[in-house]
């Protein structure tokens, strides 16, 4: 028998910039330990370093020359943290989003499960007994080991505290002295940074007025009550930890350690009741899915249902046939508001089976989660985007809520697209799972066209309530000036408030105004490192870029022409509050977009407001758009109609469409019938009319058939390279190469009958941001293969590119957002 027939190796994905996965050797007593999914210790380079196992071998991988593979030193956890399925999932983003495989395992964990571990050395036995003679024998210990352990008593742990003593405690383990030991500090003490700063006093005004950033900072703590995390902070405000320490300093605010926020922290608690009884429309689509549920078979369900027809109530019983089978179930919502809505309804029903997961958790909360979930403990997650890759052992189903909406895309680093990657676990699992909404995604609906997919349907609203009544108000026949809020809006709002009713209007844009513009010579106000315009925010009154989050006092004079001619241009959610105000001086309003609602917490206090009729009108951005259910909505006013269609993106007009209806179907959700007014410029264009009409399955036949006239997706597949660089000259250069590349990869393709077509190269839309210039180019197959094969070869050839080193390249794969 040869040294090497009985040797096993491990495929490891560290946890460190490297983006390659490692092989290394498994010594015979870490055989039984280490498996796929648990953590290990191995060395690399002078270091160690925490990885995740992804695979065993009996034969070594094949390796260039002749390497001596090191061997992994400690086994971390005693089960695997990631279960084989996911893993398996990760392999695939890997190859489908071009991905490096280390970096996606690392970024689905929790920020605990990737802290590197602090090294303690613990007397042993053997070491005691030394010990004990050594110091009968009044033998000279070494001067620092000796304070550490006590002489008697429970084995004591010590710390190496630089390298000199790292150095001796390790001969002292190759003499048997000690034995090492890892410990996880928590990660919430590991963030040195979870402090709590609160409001003492407010600062004088003319202190605040020296400063936008303090201003703003103030006003962050006292939206949030007084208090907030300095981590939070940070988020809203880049310059948040000077200005933070600076009043301590001055004595306007005081930091304090954070309280831990393990559980669910932001849902309402609902008297618990009987679940209602199905209707039978309900029951239908029950009855189709189970027995996939109970026969583990996988199966693509899209669940076409009307806003307020009774989707969740759906969730929730499938939800519950899965537990009663003894799996357990992911339902995936497209936002944290929406979550915290869903997670009330859900423990009520589940209890402490459920884990939600979002980012209003704390570190500490999520390492507690995805615990619970990993030992069985919780059987249903409720959480956005990155919780499919939730480790839940013997899953059943999969519910993606909202199956349309574009949060589901991330459009940073891994740009993954959560309802995708969610139909290939199932498949991978053999599960059905459920895509639902009031406005499928065209890529749904055309996989029911191939057959892919089951459709269901629920066409009435529950207790047959209406849905609402749609009219477009033509703003080109508004008379006078401009009124963010034309005639018929205003008498309606009128009337609602007077009986009694809630309003909900909807902007997406946030701010005050646009931008900012000199009247005397036309100049616009754009961020500095950004080709954008800075958008005005009266609250604190600054201009900001909504793209770098680049902050401005607002200039008395134009910087250009030095004439006090400056006027805010266009509106947001800032301004409509603003006229609301002044229209309606008794209404109690509730604004809520990122500036409003900047924090979790703060989110959740408003839309309670709305629940709790403490507001009369609700104003927001495509927060509040999407599946909330707020029985009291009997108005809902669309400002402006047009802003979704200047997208510059074939998708535009699905966008606005599915926005329209969503908003819409925030009306008449109780007793009583809801109405929606629609403003808008352009009222015969088709997106406007297809809301008009509410039919949003004929909008799809007409719209999938224009995509396929001009080959659009879904009918094609896309690939987005985006290249930036600091230098304009070198991105343009580093452009045309790389275009080069492609061109040639796309001609060989086409001798391999791989038809392959290249859209641009071009500037970017948004052609600078954060100081990097931008130019993209697509590449466009027929078949998911052909794009791969595309894109494989491109990046094979472009890695000769010596001048692609000096700018990135991100390769975005079925993109979303084309800026
Ligand atoms: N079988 C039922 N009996 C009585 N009430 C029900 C039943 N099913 C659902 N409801 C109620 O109907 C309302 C609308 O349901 P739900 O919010 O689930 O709609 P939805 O289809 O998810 O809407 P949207 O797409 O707009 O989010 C809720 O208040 C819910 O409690
Ligand atoms: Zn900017």
């Amino acid at each position: 028998m040869t040294a090497a027939a009985s040797e096993t190796y491990a495929e490891i994905a560290p946890f460190t910039a490297i983006s390659k996965n490692l092989h290394y050797r498994v010594p015979g007593e870490l055989l039984h330990d280490v498996q796929p999914g648990v953590r290990v210790l191995v060395p690399l380079g002078r270091r160690e370093t925490v990885g995740l196992v992804l695979a065993l071998q009996g034969t070594p991988p094949p390796l260039e020359g002749s390497i001596r593979f090191k061997s992994v030193k400690a086994v971390l956890d005693p089960r695997p943290v990631v279960p084989g399925d996911v893993l398996h999932l990760c392999r695939w983003i890997s190859r489908y989003y071009f991905y490096p495989l280390g970096e996606i395992i690392r970024s689905t964990l929790p920020p605990g499960f990737q802290l590197q571990p602090e090294v303690r050395y613990r007397l042993t036995g053997a070491g005691k007994a030394v010990l004990e003679r050594e110091r009968r024998g009044r033998k000279r210990l070494e001067p620092w080991f000796d304070p550490g352990f006590p002489e008697t008593g429970e084995p004591m742990e010590a710390c190496p505290r630089d390298d000199i003593e790292t150095r001796a405690f390790k001969r002292l383990e190759r003499e048997g002295w000690v034995e090492r030991v890892y410990v996880w500090p928590s990660s919430d003490l590991r963030q040195k940074t979870l402090k709590t700063v609160r409001l003492v006093e407010t600062p004088p005004d003319d202190r605040l007025r020296r400063s936008a950033h303090l201003r703003r900072l103030v006003r962050l703590l006292e939206d949030a009550g007084g208090a907030l995390a300095l981590r939070d902070l940070r988020r809203s405000l880049k310059t948040a930890d000077y200005w933070a320490r600076r009043l301590q300093r001055e004595g306007f605010v005081c930091m304090e350690a954070a309280r831990e926020i393990r559980e669910s922290p932001y849902a309402q608690t609902l008297p618990a009741c009987e679940p209602p009884a199905l209707t039978t429309d309900q029951q239908a689509v029950v009855g189709a899915i189970g027995p996939f549920i109970e026969n583990g078979r996988f199966q693509p369900f899209l669940l076409y249902g009307v806003t307020g027809s009774g989707k969740t109530e759906i969730y929730l019983h499938l939800v519950q046939r899965t537990l009663e089978v003894g799996k357990t179930a992911l339902v995936l919502v497209p936002e944290i508001a929406l979550s915290t809505q869903l997670e009330a309804l859900f423990r009520r029903r589940f209890g402490s089976r459920l884990a939600v997961w979002h980012s209003g958790l704390s570190p500490g909360a999520r390492d507690d989660q995805w615990r619970k979930i990993v030992d069985g403990e919780s059987s249903v997650t409720l959480g956005v985007r990155s919780a499919v890759f939730s480790p839940l052992p013997r899953l059943g189903l999969i519910v993606v809520d909202e199956e349309h909406d574009g949060s589901y895309k991330q459009e940073d680093r891994l740009r993954y697209h959560a309802r995708d990657v969610a139909l290939v676990r199932a498949r991978f699992l053999g599960i059905p799972v459920l895509l639902g909404s009031a406005t499928p995604s065209l890529q749904s609906i055309r996989l029911v066209h191939r057959g892919r997919c089951r459709f269901l349907s629920l066409l009435q609203r529950i207790e047959d309530r209406p849905l609402p009544r749609i009219e477009i108000i033509d703003m080109r026949r508004e008379r006078g000036p401009f009124r963010v809020l034309s005639r018929p809006l205003q008498a309606a709002v009128e009337k609602t408030l007077a009986d009694g009713n809630q309003v909900l209007l909807f902007l997406n844009r946030r701010g005050f105004a646009t931008f900012y513009l000199c009247r005397v010579c036309g100049t616009v106000h754009q961020c500095p490192h950004c080709s954008v315009s800075l958008t005005y925010h009266q609250q604190d009154d600054t201009l900001r870029c909504h793209y770098c989050g680049y902050e401005a006092d607002v200039p008395e004079a134009c910087p250009r022409c030095g004439e006090h001619a400056l006027i805010p241009f266009g509106f947001g959610t800032e301004r409509v509050a603003e006229e609301v105000g002044k229209l309606f001086p008794g209404a109690r309003i509730a604004r809520i977009d990122r500036d409003s609602a900047s924090h979790p917490k703060r989110l959740v206090e408003l839309l309670n407001d709305v629940r709790h009729r403490r507001a009369d009108v609700l104003i927001g951005t495509q927060m509040v758009a999407k599946g909330h259910d707020f029985e009291n909505i009997t108005l809902v006013g669309v400002i402006s109609a047009d802003t979704a269609l200047q997208i510059a993106d074939f998708r535009a007009g699905e966008i606005t469409v599915q926005l329209l209806l969503q908003v819409a179907g925030r009306a008449g959700r109780g007793d009583q019938p809801g109405e929606v007014l629609v403003q808008t410029f352009n009222p015969d264009h088709y997106t406007i009319q297809a809301v008009r009409n509410m039919d949003y399955l004929r909008f799809c036949e007409e719209e999938l058939k224009a995509r396929e006239s001009l080959q659009y997706p879904p009918f094609t597949r896309f690939v987005r390279f985006l290249l930036s660089g600091a230098d304009e000259t070198l991105t343009r250069e580093a452009m045309d190469r790389f275009h080069a590349v492609c061109r040639a990869a796309a001609d060989e393709l086409k001798e391999e009958n791989v038809p392959v077509a290249l859209l641009g190269p071009a500037p970017a839309p948004i052609y600078r941001l954060k100081n990097r210039y931008r130019r993209h180019l697509y590449g466009k197959a027929w078949t998911n293969r052909h794009l791969q094969a595309f894109v494989e070869r491109v990046l094979a050839e472009s890695r000769r590119l010596s001048i692609l080193r000096r700018v990135a390249l991100v390769v975005d794969r079925d993109p979303h957002s084309g800026l």
